[in-house]
């Protein structure tokens, strides 16, 4: 797992230009097109941060309301016949609720924050202007923290210090304040990534002091109540891999909660997550809005669940099914399930396996399916699957195989077929009222990984079996050149061929 490139600063005038988050149309284009573009460029939404070339979270600084890709997104999109491409534009500062940040230097002068493209140098970057402010707010008390209780920031080259990494992840959902205040008001769960076997070794009580200190001065008896939890994970492993498989809550609420796509949901550190709460927020309700009200869903690549539950409630879906790699996301898939209006009455249930193991077991039988890889794409037997759909007669057999299994480097990941099976869960009925047979009629392909979404895209239709109907573009990750999508893809009928083609063929 990388470190996530990015970014931010704290308490600052948020500046003007902030482009609503409702407005899902497709903005006109910057006015420094004419022959004025040699002028300076506007600052009216340019990042302003002062840690912009050093840091490699952002590369642009300039018009972080339409980056340049969505030129290309919308030419791309026209090309396959969809000419009303919409951008969202959402937030431009402030929008990242979940930063994973490197921790190195030394206890006086510790460094918190980024590495510097192409290199393991570690940037700081107090004043990130992406970073939700409240995550540079508890980064500066760590900072506190580390210098006063002398913590050593981890040293790559020997293995040693105590600090690794840091997750830092605001909850914007306190149902005590009235909803406008929220998102500024949001608390941090601070998860921090300790160069230690477990809670036992001999660096625990630096641990226990470190975390005793940020409730101290940041919890709920503190002036400004900043911190909602803090959790241990703990890594020893020389590799890049942020996270170990040991998570251990200190202190604070246990539960992380957040309101998005009209539910609750619930997130444990150890989830994947959505950086960007509002812009995911704006797309889960675009997204409704391709479901029919009744519908069977396969939510494939689902992590804790979010979409497909999120449709479920909304939706009134007759049956969802989550598939997912990581076991961790189980718990927090219940904990949302719990807080799930009671008048649901369809059949629920969370798969922990792969995918790309026998993938036609998740599409049969499903009238929606939705994909939300990670930013390489689909695996290949789903793209197979996919492409083939319509000449497939199959019984689903809603099992994995062991079959076709890939190296997989985090050990927390779950491949074996058996116990995958055990890691399921179900709610509501048991069977499903949907047909066995049935061939989904829509395919929602949510995306954060442009490259690899054009040749996915192209490969869906070049088989014939679907065409493109609707595209949408989600400004999630402003500063940079990545945009989040969401394409809308309709089975193709298969024309009956008239009895002169038929002929024409003999
Ligand atoms: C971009 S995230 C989307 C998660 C979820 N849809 C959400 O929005 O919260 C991709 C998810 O796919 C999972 N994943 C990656 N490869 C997978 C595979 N082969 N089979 C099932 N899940 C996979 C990852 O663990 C991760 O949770």
């Amino acid at each position: 797992m990388s470190l996530y490139t990015i970014p931010f600063r704290p308490p600052c005038p948020i500046i003007a230009c902030r482009v609503s988050s409702s407005l899902a149309v497709t903005l006109p284009s910057p006015p420094t097109a004419t022959a004025t573009a040699a002028a300076l460029p506007s600052l009216t939404c340019a990042l302003q941060c002062p840690h912009f070339e050093t840091c490699s979270g952002c590369t642009h600084e300039f018009n972080l309301h339409r980056p340049i890709i969505v030129e290309e997104a919308t030419d791309f999109f026209k090309s396959l016949g969809v000419s009303d491409f919409t951008f969202d534009s959402c937030r431009l500062w402030g929008w990242r609720c979940r930063a994973k940040l490197a921790v190195r230097g030394s206890s006086e002068n510790p460094l918190i924050g980024l590495y510097h493209e192409g290199t393991h140098n570690v940037v700081d970057i107090p004043q990130c202007k992406a970073h939700h402010p409240n995550i540079n707010a508890a980064v500066e008390l760590l900072r506190q923290g580390i210098r006063e209780l002398n913590i050593e920031p981890y040293d790559e080259d020997q293995g040693t210090g105590d600090l690794r990494y840091l997750q830092m992840a605001v909850t914007t959902y306190n149902t005590s304040l009235p909803a406008a205040e929220r998102y500024r008001n949001g608390r941090v769960q601070v998860s921090l990534v300790w160069n230690s076997r477990n809670e036992k070794s001999s660096n625990s009580d630096k641990l226990n002091a470190l975390a005793n200190f940020l409730w101290r001065n940041g919890g709920p008896r503190s002036n400004l109540h900043l911190i909602h939890s803090v959790w241990a994970n703990f890594q020893t492993s020389t590799n890049n891999i942020i996270f170990g498989n040991r998570w251990r809550h200190l202190l604070g609420e246990r539960d992380f909660w957040e309101h998005v796509g009209g539910i609750d949901i619930s997130l444990d550190p150890s989830s994947f997550g959505q950086a960007n709460t509002r812009a995911f927020d704006n797309l889960l309700r675009k997204l409704h809005k391709y479901v029919p009200y009744g519908a069977s869903v396969a939510d494939l690549y689902a992590g804790a669940g979010v979409i497909g539950l999120s449709l479920a409630a909304n939706k009134k879906c007759r049956s969802v099914k989550c598939i997912e790699i990581n076991k961790e996301s189980k718990p927090s898939f219940e904990k949302t399930i719990d807080r799930l209006p009671n008048s649901i009455e369809g059949s629920i249930s969370w798969h922990n396996t792969d995918t790309s193991i026998d993938p036609l077991s998740w599409v049969v039988g499903s009238d929606v399916i939705v994909v939300d890889p990670p930013r390489k794409g689909l695996d290949a037997s789903l793209i197979d699957a996919l492409r083939t759909i319509s000449s497939h007669k199959v019984k689903p057999s809603f099992k994995s195989s062991s079959s076709n299994i890939k190296e997989e480097k985090r050990p927390w990941i779950l491949r074996e077929k058996e116990r995958a099976k055990e890691a399921s869960v179900q709610v509501g009925r048991e069977t499903a009222l949907e047909d066995p047979q049935s061939l989904p009629q829509t395919l929602i392909y949510i995306s954060c990984g442009w490259e690899s979404f054009k040749k996915d895209c192209k490969a869906l239709l070049t088989s014939k079996c679907w065409h493109l109907e609707k595209a949408h573009g989600f400004n999630f990750f402003p500063g940079t050149q990545s945009i989040e999508v969401l394409a809308v893809f309709k089975r193709s009928l298969k024309k009956k061929k008239t009895r002169k083609e038929k002929k024409k063929q003999l």
